[in-house]
């Protein structure tokens, strides 16, 4: 049979995995599709530069057009990144009636529907396994394996770069800037990092999750996101004093009717919750389904070979489709119309830190602000701190709205007996709450 020829845009981190397994599971993937898969062009930006696989420079470009208009092309495997430019460039290569294999989370968090409509109208495919969660089959199960059920919840440590720092800040004590070099090294990061550590990245990655799950249409800015920025070496301690884990979790929940929320910021998780266990890059993401209660997907989140791996199956699934001439067909269009949750009905645990003034009376100013708002304590510590004369201040709360809580912060704020709002997190229980 013909061989399916490929166009790569990109030659980085992931275009050279895609390139290595391509070449080293070649066997493999003629069963998988009975014909040999050969990379015809690979666009790059300089093309002088030292590269990760050995490549024949004949077959590398610096025109894009020589991909996305080549009619040799059946796929274009997009993993160089960019959102408007390559949004055109994967519209006109739909247009020329080529499939897209990408792991662009920034491009399809944003534009993921009109690449779709466009794919479907064109009967070309538009896979992005790999846009979140690297190496692990999520979007898969979503779309597939958990197809029948109604989705509740997705709680997802789904950013390798910042799980990476988080776990080496907590257990080896390691400085903020010198884990998130490690994490560019190892090419975890994005090209610019602070998408990974101002939680963008996750919050792309749970738009697309969001969608999938709850079959509704969710826009990057419905996403409340803070990312790890803050979080310091006071609060990886207190967290630990008081059993938890800090995890970068991107959080999307949906009650009975069907009005949802979502939001990524650094979590206290308790140390048993499943996800409290997921270090370094890994990801992991945890499914509630009413019918089949909980789920929990785990494995490589980022870094070359991994997420090359969840392209080259994408692009396996193309070509079985286009043997069985079913391209443009896999993609559903959501079924509910954007209906987001009001702050008074996302409930949450906080964790709070406080400097306050080390006086009679104090303490219990604090309390009577919180139960002016019905919220008890349901752990706290006291300390003194080394400023003479104050007292820090950390306390876990039961459940309480978000209107409500962030209505307790201002009246916080305005105490005379209180110094300083050190740090405010979510604390996550049980699961499927
Ligand atoms: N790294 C990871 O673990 C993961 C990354 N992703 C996503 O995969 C994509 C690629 O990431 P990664 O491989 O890490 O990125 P890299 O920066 O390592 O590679 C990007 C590649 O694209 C080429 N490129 C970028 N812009 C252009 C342009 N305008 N014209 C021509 N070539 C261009 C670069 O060329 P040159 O080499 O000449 O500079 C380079 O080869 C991104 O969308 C990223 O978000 C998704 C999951 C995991
Ligand atoms: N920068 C991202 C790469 C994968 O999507 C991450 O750290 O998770
Ligand atoms: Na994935």
């Amino acid at each position: 049979m013909k061989p399916i020829s490929i166009g790569l845009l990109g030659l980085g981190t992931v275009g050279s995995g895609v390139i290595k397994i391509i070449e080293n599971h070649q066997d493999k993937l003629i069963h998988q599709v009975g014909c040999p898969i050969v990379v015809k062009k690979v666009l790059v930006k300089e093309l002088g530069k030292a590269r990760a696989v050995s490549i024949d420079p004949a077959i590398l470009t610096t025109n894009v057009e020589e991909v996305i208009n080549n009619p040799e092309i059946d796929v274009i495997i997009e993993v160089m990144g960019g959102v408007e430019q390559t949004k055109e460039h994967l519209l006109q290569a739909i247009r020329n009636k080529k499939h897209i294999v990408t792991a662009n989370k920034d491009l399809m968090a944003v534009y993921g529907g009109e690449l779709l409509t466009a794919a479907s109208d064109n009967g070309c495919d538009v896979f992005y396994e790999a846009s979140v969660a690297g190496g692990i089959p999520i979007i898969r199960s979503l779309v597939d394996g958990l197809s029948s059920d109604r989705i509740k919840k997705l709680m997802g440590i789904v950013n390798g770069t910042t799980n990476y720092i988080l776990t080496k800040m907590t257990e080896e004590g390691l400085a903020y800037e010198d884990v998130l070099k490690e994490a560019q090294e190892l090419g975890y990061a994005e090209a610019n990092p602070a998408s990974d550590v101002e939680g963008l990245d996750a919050a792309r990655k749970m738009v697309i999750l969001a969608t999938l799950g709850f079959s509704m249409k969710v826009d990057l800015a419905d996403v409340k996101t803070t990312g790890i920025t803050m979080v310091n070496e006071e609060d990886l301690h207190y967290a630990k004093q008081l059993g938890y884990t800090m995890k970068l979790l991107g959080i999307a929940h949906r009650d009975g009717d069907d009005k949802v929320e979502v939001s990524v910021q650094p979590t206290l998780l308790p140390k048993a919750h499943p996800l409290a266990s997921v270090s370094n890059e890994y990801n992991a993401v945890y499914v509630y389904g009413e019918a089949v209660g909980e789920t929990m997907f785990y494995g490589p989140g980022a870094g070359s070979l991994p997420t090359a791996t969840s392209i080259v199956s994408d692009l396996v699934a193309v070509v079985k489709n286009m043997r069985l001439g079913i391209n443009g067909s896999y993609a559903v269009a959501p079924q509910h119309e954007k209906n987001l949750k009001d702050p008074e009905e996302i409930y949450s645990k906080y964790f709070l830190r406080i400097h306050a003034k080390d006086e009679v009376g104090v303490f219990s100013e604090i309390t009577s602000v919180f139960t002016q708002y019905g919220v008890s304590f349901e752990k706290i510590l006291q300390l003194p701190v080394k400023e003479k004369g104050l007292a820090e201040i950390v306390v876990v709360t039961h459940k309480a709205s978000l209107k409500n809580y962030e209505e307790i912060l201002m009246q916080l704020r305005d105490l005379n007996a209180i110094k300083e709002i050190k740090s405010s997190y979510r604390v996550e229980g049980s699961a499927n709450a």
